[in-house]
């Protein structure tokens, strides 16, 4: 054995409330941030890595974390994003043909500390119970009173920006030059999965730094604009917002996704609320008003737009219903070529159902330049 797998570590809540768990070796220093949890079964190395995740400690659900490895190719980012992870069984020996690296060895890599070995159905409850809130994980077990200190003066997740934390410093472009479709992406914290899906269909994109304005992206001769998840309050993200307002008052194709859904609602004078408890997870049922039809999706967020102001907002059209509590899932600008979506049809992990999301945005953009 390498280690000694009994170093026993804690992670302190914000409410004050303990739990147990070991680690591998002491912490080189306490991890904090606010403490989430994600039901996903599988895709545990794309939500370590998906930079939405940025300045939050997360729990899975799933009983068993690490025991497929990991594949370089899989991450949906260039380096971990999580603060922290807390697990129950923790597999050091991983199986799976198309691994290249163990989880142990990528997060160790990372310097990103696991606490395993925890109860981590009574945290979950917990936290369901009490909502979103900071905590701290620490091999420092004997001193919970300068834990409590220390988690005091972390801040906050409402109001805090994290996009520039995790946004391209410089433009950079994918795909094929020569194709009829340029899509400026506003990188808040964008997946690589988003990119994905819209070289595979052939865009050419230029991925731009998340405060830039509508007129660099402009600048640029772009078919469409897509707006990319990230981390964070959306609130303070004003120049996003403006460059929202802009592509929908000049008639820019554009798609927004996740905190891009969010940025847009708030463009159209929608406030966004911090949810009791965000939704995180890969089975997350859908309906799409104009079909009828229900989608199974992929989910990760702690904000939602508000609904009554949704609802009463005359240019505003609700196209996406969440139904397990019936919060607003998508919307779209009605007379404008700009919709938007609260959850993550690009999958990474999760289903494929929403894809058509994509080719939704790709006709919008063809519409527009046939008419143009
Ligand atoms: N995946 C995302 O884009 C998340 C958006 C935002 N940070 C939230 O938590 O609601």
């Amino acid at each position: 054995m390498k280690y000694n797998l009994k170093t026993p570590a804690v992670i302190l809540l914000a409410d004050g409330t303990l739990f147990h768990g070991k680690t591998t070796k002491p912490f080189d220093s306490n991890r904090l941030g606010e403490i989430c949890f994600n039901t996903g079964m599988t895709g545990y190395q794309e939500i370590f890595t998906d930079p939405s995740y940025f300045g939050q400690i997360m729990v899975t659900t799933n009983a068993h974390i690490g025991n497929y490895g990991v594949n370089s190719d899989e991450s949906e980012s260039d380096s971990v994003k999580i603060s922290g992870l807390i697990c129950k069984n923790f597999s050091f020996t991983p199986s799976r043909v198309n691994s290249d690296m163990s989880l142990e060895k990528f997060l160790e890599d990372a310097h990103l500390p696991v606490i395993f070995d925890v109860d981590t159905r009574a945290l979950v409850s917990h936290i369901r119970q009490h909502g979103a809130m900071n905590a701290v994980m620490s091999t420092d077990t004997n001193n919970i009173d300068d834990l409590k200190e220390e988690l005091s003066n972390h801040p906050s997740m409402k109001g805090l920006e994290l996009a520039s934390k995790v946004s391209t410093k410089e433009p950079y472009t994918l795909g094929d030059k020569l194709s009829d479709h340029k899509v400026a992406v506003l990188d808040l914290g964008t997946k690589k999965n988003i990119l994905r899906r819209l070289t595979d269909r052939g865009a050419f994109i230029k991925v731009f730094p998340y405060n830039s304005s509508f007129e660099d992206l402009m600048e640029w001769n772009p078919t469409g604009i897509l707006i990319s998840n990230g981390p964070g309050d959306p609130e303070p993200l004003t120049s996003a917002i403006e460059v929202a307002k802009k592509c929908i008052q000049n008639e820019v194709p554009t798609f927004g996704i996740c905190l891009g859904h969010q940025i847009i609602a708030l463009a159209m004078d929608i406030p966004t609320l911090k949810m009791h408890n965000g939704h995180r997870g890969i089975n997350h049922p859908i309906q799409n008003l104009k079909t009828g039809k229900s989608e199974i999706t992929s989910q990760n967020h702690g904000f939602t737009i508000d609904k009554d102001s949704t609802v009463n907002n005359s240019q505003v059209e609700i196209s996406h219903i969440h139904l397990n509590d019936d919060s607003v899932a998508g919307i779209n600008i009605k007379n404008k070529p700009c919709f938007s979506v609260q959850y993550h049809p690009e999958a990474g992990p999760g289903p494929n159902d929403a894809t058509y999301l994509f080719d939704d945005f790709f006709d919008m953009m063809s519409k527009l330049k046939v008419e143009a």
